[in-house]
């Protein structure tokens, strides 16, 4: 246990989600004491190295205050009109405290659908990653103007999990209002037993978790999909109180606290088998023998320089063959150009990517995070 623990602690980039069960303060919107309280620990964990995204709910809550709502409407255009409202106190909230502490917040809507568009997908990737680099905190949340499931289902547990899929994330950190995972939702059940450790992938745990939280919302049956979701990219997941004085800190310290689901594989195993089952290659790029050296030997990046020609039709986003002279494949990878663009930078220089397309997206053709080695 304490070897899983400790992967945690390790972990150098989290990605930590703030339920609505735990912003809210009695209806009474937001909780900005809570909030300050976390922004510090945040904060903290940024000093000690760690990188944050924020997955944050709250939006229809604090919505539903600021409009003076006492009870939750059913229609989904009330729900969306009141998240859209709310999120602007979220917002707030999070880069007046950040601020405090010298850092910059980003603000990240974001829909399942665009995770799985391949384009969105790596444009998303972009744009955090950079974010991430800046050493800016994005405070992400569902785009509820343009999706209802969320504010149907309650479920940004999903949302975390898909970003650390999305960023290669190594560890998710679900705060809640209950201690983790009980053996039964300890609300109805006075012998529920916390489950200090599990695996991510262990179907029983599908069964204790039940079928949801309070009215509306996911309980913690979407914390453990999340969990195996996240699982996929190899992040490991803890379920915790956010109430629980300094949590995050404690985590980082070690301290066993709530609930850890372990994922089966390493994250550079499970990124492997993402890209190896998930994708089908739409073309293949034909290297000289120095990029594929560079790709082979020293795990770099393929720039646009090293590649000969191509075959096949591809857009931005899709897998592509990589594959040297004699036409042996060396490796597969998501490419940051489309066929018809990539035509026209293969044999040059990054720097003259955007002199010859009139924009530049990425240096890389492919970048080394989304190459996997034959
Ligand atoms: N096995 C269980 N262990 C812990 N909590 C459970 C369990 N089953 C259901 N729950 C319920 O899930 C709730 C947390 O989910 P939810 O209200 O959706 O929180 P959040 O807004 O943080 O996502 C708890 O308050 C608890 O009543
Ligand atoms: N996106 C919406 C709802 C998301 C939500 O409630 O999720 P959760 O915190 O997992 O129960 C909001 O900000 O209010």
């Amino acid at each position: 246990m304490a070897a899983s623990r400790d992967k945690l602690q390790k972990a150098r980039r989290w990605v930590v989600k703030i339920g609505s069960a735990l912003l809210t303060n009695d209806g009474q919107g937001l909780d900005q004491a809570a909030i300050s309280r976390w922004v510090d620990q945040l904060a903290a964990l940024k000093q000690q190295g760690v990188e944050v995204v924020l997955v944050s709910s709250g939006a229809v809550a604090e919505g539903m205050t600021r409009l003076g709502w006492s009870v939750r409407p059913k229609e989904l255009n009330r729900l969306q009109a009141a998240a859209a409202v709310g999120q602007m106190g979220l917002v707030q909230a999070y880069e007046a405290n950040f601020q405090r502490h010298g850092t910059h917040t980003a603000q990240i809507l974001l829909t399942h659908d665009d995770l799985t568009h391949r384009d969105r997908y790596l444009n998303a990737r972009a744009a955090l990653k950079t974010l991430l680099e800046m050493g800016v905190v994005p405070v992400v949340n569902e785009n509820d103007t343009v999706v209802t499931d969320e504010i149907r289902f309650g479920d940004n547990d999903t949302l975390a999990a898909l970003v650390a899929n999305l960023i290669e994330a190594d560890g998710v950190v679900l705060l809640t209002d209950q201690h983790g995972l009980y053996t039964a939702d300890p609300r109805s059940n006075p012998h529920a037993e916390l489950i200090s450790q599990a695996r991510a992938e262990d179907e029983s745990l599908v069964a204790v978790a039940g079928s949801g939280g309070k009215l509306g919302q996911g309980g913690m049956a979407t914390k453990v999909r999340a969990a195996k979701l996240a699982a996929r990219s190899g992040a490991i997941t803890l379920i915790a109180s956010g109430r629980e004085e300094d949590v995050l800190l404690r985590l980082k310290q070690g301290e066993v606290l709530g609930t850890l689901l372990v994922p089966d594989r390493s994250p550079m195993a499970a990124r492997k088998q993402w890209l190896a089952g998930h994708l089908q290659a739409r073309g293949t790029l034909v290297l000289d023998a120095g990029a594929v050296l560079a790709l082979t030997e020293r795990g770099k990046s393929l720039l646009p320089a090293g590649v000969k020609g191509l075959s096949g039709e591809f857009t931005r986003g899709e897998m592509v063959l990589i594959a040297d002279e004699s036409g042996r494949i060396v490796a597969r990878g998501l490419v940051n150009y489309g066929a018809g663009d990539a035509r026209k930078i293969v044999g040059k220089p990054s720097s003259m990517i955007s002199e010859v397309l009139g924009y530049i997206s990425e240096e890389e053709l492919v970048h080394r995070d989304n190459l996997v080695l034959a």
